[in-house]
């Protein structure tokens, strides 16, 4: 599988081999819930015990649910699902297998639309959102040589580090498929951040990037780098990318990536994409699991900050001209329901 491997490939498969275990994804135990977005109130549907049950989403309206649930199995309902425009938010609650099922189900189904209209694919990569798509039917059928991936940040470590997103993808995801190597954009840590910026701009330049249009952008961000996807996922106090809470990268409006050198979690150096690029793509998927990060979850759907005036930075994610979706396991959603 060709993929841009580090500069000794030999070294970081070792590396790899040693330490693949040490940067464990923190989720909650496996779920038996499934959820749906609706057209007015978010609502839970309990299947506990039923493991059989449809493994995408199901869309719930007052009826039976599409798999022939009982509505009065319902565990709790969503206490809000409107943002602070009144939109109503896209929130999935799943168990652990079928969130991934249905993840991969979601990314699949966009690179073939992209793959269709724009001839590829676009995607800011988290690793932990796509671990189902190494496997059949898609490690199949998806077509790998036209995707093109991106990083939202990188941990300022060797590419061979267990800290760095880099070799995170690479080991889960980046090995396994046959992506080319000259499509997968790595965000150089030994390099000034405007560097990667520099290489976003070549690609809307070749419009393997999408470019925004700018009629919700101010002057610095006219022609915005427009992803066809942004995978990403949130730490429990509700940062994204390295945009954490009170930093002020949070609110470095003038470029597209930013650099940091006192992130408030180590590694302190990070490399980020900026929320005017975040929010510029055209699909953009929440993917949250595990109970430590319920409150997060909880402010961001609820649209509360901690303080008054100060607000979470998945808060502040909102593609402009796009749409983004929550994909959550029943304990990141846990907060959300009425019992
Ligand atoms: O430091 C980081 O953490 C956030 C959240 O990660 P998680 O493991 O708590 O889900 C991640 O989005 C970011 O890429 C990473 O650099």
């Amino acid at each position: 599988m060709a993929t841009s491997s580090p500069s000794s490939l030999i070294s970081h498969t070792l590396h790899s081999s040693l330490c693949s275990n040490s940067r464990q994804y923190k989720s909650s135990s496996p779920q038996h819930a499934l959820s749906f977005p609706t057209t007015t109130t978010s609502l839970i549907l309990s299947s506990i015990g039923h493991k059989s049950l449809c493994p995408s989403p199901l869309r719930y309206n007052n009826k039976v649910g599409v798999c022939g649930i009982n509505p009065k199995r319902l565990v709790g309902r969503v206490k809000a699902s409107k943002d602070e425009e009144g939109t109503n938010k896209n929130i999935a609650v799943l168990n652990k297998d079928h969130l991934a099922v249905s993840l991969a189900k979601y990314v699949a189904d966009l690179s073939n639309q992209f793959i269709h209209n724009r001839k590829c694919f676009t995607l800011v990569l988290s690793a932990h959102s796509v671990k189902k798509l190494v496997e059949p039917p898609y490690i199949n059928s998806v077509e790998w040589s036209k995707w093109h991936i991106f990083w939202v940040d990188e941990r300022v470590v060797p590419k061979t580090h267990v800290d760095s997103n880099y070799k995170l993808a690479y080991d889960r995801f980046l090995s396994k498929v046959p992506i080319p190597a000259g499509n997968i954009n790595t965000i150089d840590d030994s390099l000034p951040a405007d560097v990667y910026e520099t290489t976003l701009r070549r690609l809307v330049s070749s419009n393997v990037i999408a470019s925004s249009s700018s009629s919700n952008n101010n002057n610095n961000n006219n022609g915005l780098p427009k992803f066809d996807l942004i995978l990403l996922d949130m730490g429990p106090d509700g940062e994204v990318g390295s945009l954490f809470p009170g930093h002020p990268a949070l609110n470095d409006n003038k470029h597209w990536i930013t650099f940091l050198n006192n992130a408030p979690d180590p590694p302190r150096h990070r490399i980020t994409m900026t929320l005017p690029l975040i929010n510029a793509c055209s699909n953009l998927a929440m993917v949250v699991t595990g109970a430590g990060k319920a409150n997060a979850v909880h402010s961001a759907v609820m649209g509360k900050g901690k303080l008054s005036d100060e607000k979470l930075p998945v808060q502040l994610v909102k593609p402009l001209q796009g749409e983004m979706k929550w994909f959550l396991d029943k304990g990141a959603a846990s907060k959300l329901y009425n019992y």
